[in-house]
């Protein structure tokens, strides 16, 4: 997934964990003084419930920290579990503590998401079940019928709730990523795409090359024919660059310059570089009734050229100038 999606769901995770953390901690505190001065026997659960209020501190003041989530935050999701399970497992059936795992679903899916959040809610609800089966005839507990149908559709509706809201939210954060990352006019990636994948292609060991592409006298076209006949030709100018080079990365910078992230060696950057000047120059772009000739400049550079990654798009725009001053319609890849 692209970096803008990690950081949105990490903000919200975020936010997520830190109010659970805040709300647990303040209840497992007041639980836990409950257990201690006014109900009998319930030392152990006084001590989780401590326990609990330390972690809940903990992970509110280091959450943000954390990238991903953590064995830190699975373990503390199965702390509250069990402290639940235990609740319901220890007290009296008359107690009626099993509503108490309704809230985990909920819990689950706000803090891990859907994969493991489904399979901790479902994992909770066998054992919820087999809990309350047992202690049902154990206790001779007449109504363990009952109880068990509508515990069972109760945590099932609420887990499906939890379940349909999560995915609908992944997928809205999808589209709002991708909408984030494109250029509308010409469905290429945009600028902040750019950075980011450049940022990937420098992790990688393999050599890669950076082409700029601008349009000369863009703004000829757009004064001789209008704004909308130059908005066409941008979009039919993006398919000739991506079909001549299906494998690369094609960005629109802004305005009518275009960028182009290749993996592979300069020279055969450079012979494709040309291919595709001659390509755009050799056929006329066809708007309506306009047949309108174009061409481009281009300025190449190659990774083992710079001694700084980021000079590598100052010097790929260095020579597309260049090649503006050199008379336009040429492919500059040296000084
Ligand atoms: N139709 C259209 N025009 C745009 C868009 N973005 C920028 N432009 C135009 O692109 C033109 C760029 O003009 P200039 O920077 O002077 O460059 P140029 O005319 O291409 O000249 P050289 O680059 O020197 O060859 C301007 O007329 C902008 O209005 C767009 O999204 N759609």
């Amino acid at each position: 997934m692209h970096d803008v999606s990690i950081s949105i769901s990490k903000r919200l995770r975020d936010k997520v964990w830190r109010g659970l953390c805040l709300i647990m901690g303040v209840l497992a505190g007041i639980l836990a003084c409950w257990n201690i001065l006014l109900s009998q026997g319930a030392l152990t659960l006084a001590l989780i419930e401590i326990a609990l209020v330390i972690y809940s501190a903990y992970l509110y003041l280091n959450v943000k920290k954390w990238s991903g989530i953590t064995w830190q935050q699975y373990g503390y999701v199965l702390l509250l579990s069990s402290i639940v399970v235990y609740a319901v497992w220890f007290r009296p059936l008359a107690n009626a503590l099993y509503v108490w795992p309704l809230f985990l679903p909920i819990l689950n899916y706000l803090a891990l998401g859907l994969r493991q959040g489904f399979v901790i809610s479902i994992t909770t609800l066998l054992i919820v079940l087999s809990i309350l089966a047992t202690k049902g005839f154990s206790e001779s507990y007449h109504s363990i019928g009952p109880v068990l149908i509508n515990f069972f559709f109760c945590y099932i509706s609420i887990m499906g709730v939890s379940h349909i809201y999560e995915r609908n939210r992944y997928r809205v954060e999808e589209n709002l990523v991708s909408l984030a990352l494109t250029d509308a006019l010409t469905g290429l990636k945009n600028r902040l795409a750019f950075k980011q994948d450049f940022a990937e292609y420098m992790n990688d060991e393999s050599p890669f090359g950076l082409m700029m592409i601008d349009i000369d006298h863009f703004k000829k076209v757009n004064d001789t024919y209008g704004h909308d006949v130059g908005d066409d030709l941008l979009h039919q100018l993006t398919q000739r660059i991506t079909q001549s080079f299906p494998d690369a990365d094609a960005y629109r910078q802004g305005g009518e310059e275009f960028c182009l992230l290749y993996r592979g060696d300069k020279a055969s950057l450079v012979q494709q570089a040309e291919l595709l000047r001659i390509l755009i120059a050799k056929e006329a772009f066809v708007v309506g009734e306009q047949s309108i000739p174009v061409t481009v400049s281009l300025g190449v550079a190659a990774i083992n050229e710079v001694s700084e990654p980021s000079h590598l798009v100052v010097l790929a725009d260095q020579r597309m100038y260049l090649a503006k001053r050199q008379g336009r319609n040429c492919v500059v890849s040296e000084e």
